[in-house]
């Protein structure tokens, strides 16, 4: 059997991948038209490449239909329940960072930290008759987050997209969502929670510990593991 290996299909984190796979003698590409989402290795014997959205390849892994995935670290927490029951990190590739935060409007003068926070939501339901929301698309990873920090008083609403501009809209009251510059959350009158850092993620080679694993794609893995300098 081929040792399957996931990759991001497009954008930036398809070319970071293909890079830093490059980088080390271990060359990805597309194959056939760019639209057509084919791949090849070369560099290394019995290594498959199988192009995804970085959004489907923890489920990919989970599902054991790939062996190695290249994806944020985020995706991998956020949609694996136990994670580490289901993946290994490899390595952490040192691109793609974003970090998962909460921000609340640059207008809440008395809130600087989660402890504010959890006095404001109490406030807000007494006076709004409803919980204050929060919009995301991260729901595990908020809900683990405020659950360890104490604060009970609020509810998801799910946002796949353009988050931050929920405030504005007024969908939410706040918002957790991923920054890499921070302009987004300044363009829209936010400011981050000093507290509010829910993960640190950057794109990570993960190996699938429910794919099936035979003696050749040990092997495969073994060459890639020597030439990756892993
Ligand atoms: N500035 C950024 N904006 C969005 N994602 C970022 C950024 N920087 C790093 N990332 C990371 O990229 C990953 C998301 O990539 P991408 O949006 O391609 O995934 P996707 O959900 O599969 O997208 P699509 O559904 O459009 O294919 C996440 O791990 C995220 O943390
Ligand atoms: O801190 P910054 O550098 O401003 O980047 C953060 C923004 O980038 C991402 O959005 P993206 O443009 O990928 O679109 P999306 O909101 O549809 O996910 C993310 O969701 C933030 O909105």
């Amino acid at each position: 059997m081929m040792l399957k290996l996931g990759v991001p299909s497009k954008g930036r984190l398809m070319e970071k991948t293909f890079d830093w796979f490059g980088e080390r003698g271990v060359v990805l590409r597309k194959s056939g038209s760019d639209r057509e989402y084919a791949g090849e290795v070369t560099g290394v014997d019995g290594v498959e490449l199988v192009l995804l959205s970085a959004g489907e390849i923890p489920r990919e892994l989970a599902a054991g239909r790939i062996h190695l995935g290249v994806t944020g670290s985020d995706l991998v927490r956020e949609k694996l329940p136990v994670w580490d029951n289901q993946v290994a990190e490899l390595a952490l590739m040192g691109f793609g960072h974003a970090d998962l935060i909460l921000a609340v409007p640059q207008c809440w003068v008395d809130v600087d930290v989660l402890d504010d926070l959890d006095a404001v939501a109490a406030a807000f339901r007494r006076d709004h008759g409803f919980r204050l929301r929060i919009a995301t698309k991260y729901h595990r990873l908020v809900r683990e987050f405020l659950q360890d920090a104490g604060v009970a008083d609020y509810q998801l609403v799910d946002s796949q997209g353009a988050t931050e501009g929920t405030v504005k809209n007024e969908t939410a009251e706040m918002v957790a969502d991923i920054t890499t510059t921070g302009a987004t959350l300044l363009a829209n009158h936010l400011k981050l929670l000093q507290d509010g850092l829910i993960h640190k993620s950057q794109a990570t080679l993960f190996k699938s510990r429910i794919a099936p694993w035979d003696d050749q794609t040990r092997s495969a893995l073994k060459t890639l593991q020597t030439k990756l300098a892993l």
